[in-house]
């Protein structure tokens, strides 16, 4: 499988300076038209003439437009002293009681929020939500569902998503992590450990998807059909039987891979892309439904800066990430998995990861050599609130097994009915 470089990478750490990476520099992308930029108690707007389109090279320029003006602002503002607070270096001369609190750590006075229960940020402004992807992927519409009427910020990838939330460019972000046909997206398992940000909801969406092609444009002229790979492998079968000779090349996702083919007038291409992707980018539908599977959902994590509250009026679900430690042997994850099962308290998901800081160990025998024993790092969910007792005792046990222990979040499960997936003769 091909891959075809991405047109456009936006790094967030190179378009804004770095001692502006902090809690008081902010950007809104309303509406896809205007951008502001605030500094502390500064607040300034920028317009943009023709405003900030929906393509990947309007968005990178408003980064760049905005590199520029954070540059002016931080000149004309005495922000110097924040920054170096909430980039952990206090001086000492700072009001603590303007920094948000980070991680739940003590120290920061902020207590946890409960904004993700209700739908205002706590700016008062229009909650921005990024995504990986451009207008018309399946992550915008998960963004959409997770926080209606939110201004939803397309980034180009997972880690720029992450990074717009850390730096108060976006308040959220929504980031797929499974699929219920490609199975999960390993990267933002690793993403949610490299980074701090704390889950604070999940949305399932179902995925519907279509062949996309320029007007005219018949299936048995398609040499080639460009998607996201967890698109290309959920309408495997479909696409065998609608464009069987035609190349299969890998996209960063389903509507970049769309736009691709209307920016470049492509003929002989076809996209896997949802409906709407078609609607922006002038594309016709050859087929629709075109997974292989009706019960083709995805589930999305919501990330913020700070954890919710837990709760136990409602359903709830916590994700953890722990590493076993060495000494305590090889049935660490039976014991681990017990603490859960003995508070009947049911798992939804187990995934497990190279452990990036220690991949290997060697176990040295006498008399039979030495074997190398992949190390792992375990993401678990369970269905329990980490404001219930008997997750808080399960959690206290694993902690006995384990070298390191983090909760990445405690959040309200989605329980939207499945009878709104689409019908299974959609397939
Ligand atoms: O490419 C897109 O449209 C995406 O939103 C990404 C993504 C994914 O990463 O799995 C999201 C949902 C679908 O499963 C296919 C692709």
């Amino acid at each position: 499988m091909q891959t075809i470089s991405p047109a456009f990478s936006c790094d967030l750490k190179s378009v804004i300076q770095p001692n502006l990476t902090a809690k008081n520099a902010r950007y809104s992308h309303v509406n896809g038209k205007r951008v502001s930029v605030r500094c502390g108690y500064r607040s300034e707007s920028f317009s943009f003439p023709n405003g900030v389109g929906s393509s990947r090279a309007d968005w990178q320029s408003s980064c760049a437009i905005l590199a520029s003006k954070v540059v002016s602002a931080e000149n004309s503002s005495s922000m110097a002293d924040q920054v170096a607070v909430v980039n952990g270096h206090s001086n000492g001369s700072v009001d603590l009681s303007l920094v948000p609190s980070q991680n739940g750590k003590p120290g920061l006075v902020q207590p946890l929020t409960i904004t993700d229960l209700s739908p205002a940020p706590s700016h008062g402004s229009t909650l921005r939500v990024a995504y990986q992807g451009v207008p018309g992927a399946y992550s915008e519409a998960a963004a959409g569902k997770a926080y209606p009427n939110s201004e939803a910020i397309p980034c180009d990838q997972f880690d720029v998503a992450f990074q717009a939330v850390e730096l108060w460019i976006a308040d959220r972000a929504v980031l797929p992590v499974e699929n219920s046909l490609g199975g999960s997206i390993h990267r933002n398992y690793d993403l949610l450990l490299r980074h701090r940000l704390h889950i604070v909801g999940e949305v399932q969406i179902p995925v519907h998807h279509c062949l996309l092609a320029l007007p005219g444009v018949r299936a048995d002229c398609i040499t080639r059909v460009i998607s996201h790979p967890q698109a290309l492998a959920q309408t495997e079968g479909s696409l065998n039987k609608l464009t069987p000779k035609a190349a299969i090349e890998a996209f960063h996702d389903t509507a970049a891979a769309a736009e691709y083919i209307a920016a470049n007038n492509l003929h002989d291409t076809a996209a896997v892309a949802s409906a709407r992707a078609a609607d922006l980018y002038g594309l016709q539908i050859l087929a629709d439904g075109i997974q292989d599977y009706a019960g083709n959902v995805t589930r999305f994590l919501m990330l913020a800066r700070d954890p919710i509250i837990p709760r136990t009026d409602r359903p709830f679900k916590t994700s953890i990430v722990f590493a076993a430690q060495e000494h305590k042997g090889t049935s660490v994850l039976f014991k681990v998995l017990s603490a859960f099962a003995f508070r009947n308290i049911s798992l939804t998901k187990i995934e497990s990861r190279p452990h990036h800081n220690c991949p290997l160990r060697v176990v040295g025998d006498e008399n039979v050599g030495t074997s190398k024993h992949f190390e792992y790092t375990f993401y678990v969910d369970f269905e329990a609130s980490m404001a219930e007792a008997r997750a808080q005792n399960a959690l206290a046990e694993v902690q006995e097994y384990t070298s390191f222990l983090r909760v990445l979040g405690s959040y309200p499960m989605d329980m939207t009915p499945w009878s709104t997936l689409p019908p299974s003769e959609d397939v």
